[in-house]
């Protein structure tokens, strides 16, 4: 095997704040990285079967979304400006019905191009017709973690539950291991105590992983308060749902106990910052949680709450969002910002080969165009990605050992294509558009 050397590019490997090359060179080999090492490191002797080179660009891990619902892009802009409990109930649930799994494969599709053009190589996705998106991630190239959704009190929970099976099955593992699988039973207000028993017997007998949203807004604190006379945090405990691997989103509104817990029991929480900020359902205690050693990656949520799925203003509104929470500037620093987008998403998501640039991870490798205004003067790289750059700066996208966008253009997928298909499917299914 011949591989890839990248080359020229000043490397951030993501271990430490500190380990950054300035003139690093990678070889990747096959879907592996098999060498990172400053100028020199590799034998002139030695050749491959591709060099890029690099000069000018940064080459990062590629960012890993913990938590969204891909297909939700053809919902964006729909419904704003609404809590999300009305969010849900009078507009998304709604239209929602209305959702064929072609729609899905496309509206992933939308979800994976954009990702894909801000340097996003990995997510978490809970949505409907998992068929489709699995479909439409093998197709686009992107590595993913994909759970069908599953609402335990609707009349159709036992054959959502029997189309996780399947579908865990069937994909879990495929398109060269980039596509893993989990169930995803979709929030304790939505999912009692009985349903989650079956979810649960069905995660230990195919070893999957759990996705669910947890504490998101006051209203489910209070709705299960009232009903269980706890905290939803301790509710899932006591259910038994953190024996297993679990990446639960949001996490908003915890108490002393709650974060013990999340921490004590390994729960990797997905923070979804500015989906957070919009439904106005709170600012997640991520310092806290950090603090007592909770494992915290970054999502954006879904398109139709976000409204878009880049990582790189996440972590800048993440970073943000904690200084202004807590009066400290010191609070959330931008590598701490910058590992919860890369190293730290992939662990939440138990992928323990991802997000580092380090021999013996996947090649999941972004390149960024660092000839620009922004990155000037270059005091700290690091800082830059978090509270300068934007997603546009990136330029080239490897994933599994395959460049997938070269120089911003996009090699897996056709955009005027899925263009033309989103605006079709999203207007027959809210019916509007220009
Ligand atoms: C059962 S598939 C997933 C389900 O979740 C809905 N959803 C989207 N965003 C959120 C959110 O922030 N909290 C709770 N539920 C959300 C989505 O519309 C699907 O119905
Ligand atoms: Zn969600």
């Amino acid at each position: 095997m011949m591989g890839m050397l990248i080359r020229g590019a000043a490397v951030l490997t993501m271990e430490k704040p500190e380990s950054l090359l300035p003139d690093g060179e990678i070889i990747v080999e096959g879907q592996y990285i098999t060498h990172v090492g400053p100028a020199g490191s590799v034998s002139p002797e030695r050749t491959f079967e591709r060099v890029i080179d690099a000069r000018g660009m940064l080459a990062m891990p590629g960012f890993v979304n913990c938590h969204t619902h891909a297909a939700m892009t053809l919902f964006r802009g729909y419904a704003d400006d609404l809590p999300l409990m009305q969010w849900l109930q009078e507009k998304i649930w709604p239209v929602e019905e209305r959702l064929e799994p072609e729609d899905i494969y496309w509206g992933t599709m939308l979800c994976c191009l954009e990702m894909m053009r801000s340097g996003t190589t990995t997510f978490a996705d809970m949505y409907f017709h998992m068929d489709e998106a699995a479909r439409a991630v093998e197709k686009a190239g992107l590595r993913a973690s994909l759970s069908r959704g599953m609402i335990g009190l609707s009349p159709g929970a036992g054959e959502a539950l029997d189309y996780s099976r399947r579908f865990i099955r069937d994909w879990h593992g495929q398109a060269g291991g980039r596509i893993t699988t989990m169930l995803g039973p979709h929030a304790p207000y939505t999912c009692p105590p009985d349903f989650l028993h079956r979810v649960m017997e069905v995660a230990a007998d195919l070893k999957v992983g759990i996705h669910i949203h947890i504490a998101e807004t006051r209203a489910e604190i209070e709705e299960i308060r009232q009903k269980y006379g706890k905290t939803p945090v301790v509710l899932m405990d006591e259910v038994g749902l953190f024996e297993f691997q679990v990446l639960a989103a949001h996490c908003v509104h915890l108490d002393e106990n709650d974060i013990r817990i999340l921490a004590e029991k390994k729960v990797g929480v997905a923070h979804n910052p500015e989906s957070n900020m919009k439904l106005a359902s709170g600012i997640a205690p991520v310092t806290r949680l950090l603090a007592a050693g909770a494992l915290v990656g970054l999502g954006t949520d879904g398109a139709a709450s976000n409204n878009n799925l880049d990582m790189m203003e996440e972590m800048r509104s993440a970073a943000l969002l904690q200084k202004v929470a807590t009066m400290d500037p010191t609070a959330l620093a931008a590598f701490d910002a910058l590992s919860m987008a890369t190293a730290n998403g992939a662990r939440v998501l138990g992928l323990h080969d991802v997000g580092l640039l380090k021999p013996g991870y996947k090649a999941d490798i972004i390149l960024i165009n660092l000839d620009q205004p922004h990155f000037y003067p270059r005091h700290d790289l690091v800082a830059h990605l978090v509270y300068a750059a934007r997603s546009a700066d990136v330029e080239t996208v490897i994933i599994d050992g395959r460049v997938v966008m070269e120089k911003r253009q996009v090699l897996t997928m056709d955009e005027e294509e899925v263009y033309h298909e989103v605006q079709k499917r999203s207007q027959r299914l809210v019916g509007t558009g220009l």
